[in-house]
């Protein structure tokens, strides 16, 4: 049996949830080979609130890390995620054009979990505008998807749609806006859109606040079964049973951030119901 392979270009998230952390763990939960390009690093500083700093990689060094993987080695599927500037984000989508990748899963990371405000707001225009129309899949939460669209505030199903249909024209073939834990709804909801129909994906809403790297681990695992040759559709479907499993077994990693649980899905599959992992405390 042959090995499958994808490729994550992204952040680092030195807390191990979300970034290139959480898309690594992904790849291996659902068994393919993962690679990494590296674009920015970001570290919390514990003495000032967990503040984000982000540490951006030299183009450069970007580019060699691209050409290890895409012309060395190969890949069935690429995701990205955070990319931190416009001349990453362009030697990025250079590379993904110049070797023709297909498979290509966008989440367009404009923000960590907590924070309204983009870390990189003169880069938005260009991931809509570079990088966007290469994608077969792209992931924006609410706050993404109202930055693409170019519309105000989203906080309906019908907004949902009106912004999946408006970054769909830019020339993504398939846009999920992920509703999450921020829709006012009782389910989890994202919105499907392939150009032609709608769908709303619904799923359990868990009631926690540890969803931290939800977005990137949802990505990676669209990306690691379009890797094995799942369709479009079906990669998603998996994917968002998948991240529902490691929501509901998420845990807190400090007083400020609880990452999801990638092996939950692989550990306690759909069928437990209560979180396994809300008695472990902090770790000192
Ligand atoms: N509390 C929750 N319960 C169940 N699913 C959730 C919850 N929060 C987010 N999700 C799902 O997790 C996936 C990632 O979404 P979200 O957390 O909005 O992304 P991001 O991390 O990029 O902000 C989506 O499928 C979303 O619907
Ligand atoms: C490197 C990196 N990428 C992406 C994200 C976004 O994470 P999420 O999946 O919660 O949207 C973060 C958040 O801290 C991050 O540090
Ligand atoms: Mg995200």
């Amino acid at each position: 049996m042959s090995m499958y392979k994808a490729l994550t270009i992204a952040g680092s998230d030195t807390s191990g949830g979300a970034g290139i952390q959480a898309d690594l763990k992904t790849f291996q939960e659902r068994g393919v080979y993962g690679m990494t390009a590296l674009t920015v690093i970001v570290a919390q500083d514990p003495h000032n609130d967990w503040f984000h700093n982000v540490f951006p990689i030299d183009v450069k060094t970007l580019e060699a890390q691209l050409e290890t993987v895409i012309a060395g080695i190969g890949v069935n599927a690429v995701k990205t995620g955070m990319l931190g500037s416009i001349n990453i984000i362009e030697m990025a989508a250079g590379k993904i054009e110049k070797y023709g990748l297909k498979n290509l899963v966008v989440d367009p990371v404009m923000v960590c979990k907590g924070a309204d405000e983009a870390l990189h707001p003169e880069t938005n225009e260009c991931l809509r505008d570079v990088l966007v129309p290469k994608a077969l899949v792209v992931t924006p939460n609410l706050f993404e998807a109202s930055q693409l669209s170019g519309m105000g505030p989203i906080k309906t199903v019908e907004q949902m749609k009106e912004a999946a249909a408006k970054i769909q024209e830019r020339g993504a073939k398939y846009v999920i806006v992920k509703g999450g834990g921020k829709l006012e709804h009782e389910a989890a909801v994202d919105v499907l859109y392939d150009g032609k129909n709608f769908e709303v994906l619904e799923s359990e809403r868990i009631a926690t606040t540890y969803t931290h790297g939800a977005g990137c681990t949802y990505s990676a695992a669209i990306a690691a079964e379009l890797a094995k040759g799942k369709t479009a559709r079906e990669a998603i479907e998996l994917a968002k049973a998948f991240i529902t499993e490691a929501i509901r077994h998420s845990f807190p990693l400090n007083q400020y951030v609880g990452p999801t649980n990638h092996a939950a899905y692989r550990l306690y599959g759909p069928g437990q119901h209560e979180n396994l992992q809300a008695e472990v405390s902090p770790a000192k």
